[in-house]
């Protein structure tokens, strides 16, 4: 369960999140979706415990993020927008190390990274340096590492990033398995069709603001909208300007 109330976050002069409030139930996917630069991946490092909010209140799993952001990371699998990995390590050493620093017990971490490398298919790679993998490899192992204590919570930054379909398939299978275990997953993504078929309610964040929240069929009748992408694109005022610009360019080419 995450509780999300009032939620600021500034940088500098530039105020990222502006009070924002959402709750994520126990056995829930809440897709956290917006345009480019509105405050998703701020709003999900807060959750995660990577940075500190700069008002407001976010309790996980019971955990207040400000008072024990150590904690807060104990129940929570992060995986950010970029894999951020030891790029000199093998996966194996990697999973290792990941599983040492979390105190995980060495036959159930064996277990855990064997079943996720087979699920994810990446058993070729395991003796070669992370640097030199391509990127959705290096995705599949920031997504293992993230799993690997089996976190009740669960926050995805653009986890499909860079996923072929097959494992783009697994992954979306071993969300809804987590869901009906009773995890809460935030999972942010730019691909609207994929947030229609996988999350259970939606937040739409503009300029730091949550500016619409429900199920997708909510949203459609909210905006009379057929498609999360139109009801998207109304939202955040983009639908004019989509047509301006293609028409612009219709007329370039
Ligand atoms: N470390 C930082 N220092 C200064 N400004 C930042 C920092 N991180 C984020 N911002 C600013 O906060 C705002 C929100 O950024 P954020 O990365 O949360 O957006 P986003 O919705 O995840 O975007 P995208 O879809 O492009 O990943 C942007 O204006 C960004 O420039």
């Amino acid at each position: 369960m995450i509780g999300v109330e009032g939620l600021v976050r500034r940088f500098g002069s530039t105020v990222a999140v502006k009070g924002i409030t959402f709750n994520v139930n126990d056995g829930e996917i809440y897709g956290l979706l917006g345009p480019n630069g509105s405050g998703k991946s701020t709003t999900m490092k807060i959750l995660a415990g990577i940075i500190p909010p700069s008002g407001g209140r976010v309790v996980v799993n019971g955990i207040d993020v400000s008072r024990d952001p150590l904690r807060v990371k104990e129940v929570v699998g992060y995986v950010p927008e970029t894999p951020l990995l030891y790029e000199s390590l093998t996966p194996v050493e990697f999973f290792n190390f990941v599983g040492s620093v979390r105190g995980i017990p060495r036959e159930e971490l064996g277990e855990r990274v064997e079943t996720l490398v087979r699920a994810f298919g990446i058993e070729r790679y395991l003796g070669e340096t992370i640097g030199g993998l391509s990127f959705g490899t290096k995705q599949k192992i920031s997504l293992i590492s993230a799993m690997l204590h089996d976190p009740q919570v669960l926050i995805l930054d653009e986890a499909m990033n860079g996923l072929d379909p097959k494992s783009a398939r697994i992954l979306r299978e071993l969300l809804l398995g987590f869901k009906e275990e009773g995890k809460s997953i935030v999972f942010s993504t730019h691909v609207l069709a994929l947030a229609e078929t996988i999350c259970d309610r939606v937040g739409v964040i503009y300029n730091g603001e949550i500016i619409a929240e429900g199920t997708v069929d909510e949203l459609k009748e909210f905006a009379h909208e057929e498609s999360l992408e139109d009801v998207f694109l109304k939202l955040t005022e983009s639908q004019e300007e989509v047509a301006a610009i293609v028409g612009a360019l219709r007329e370039a080419f």
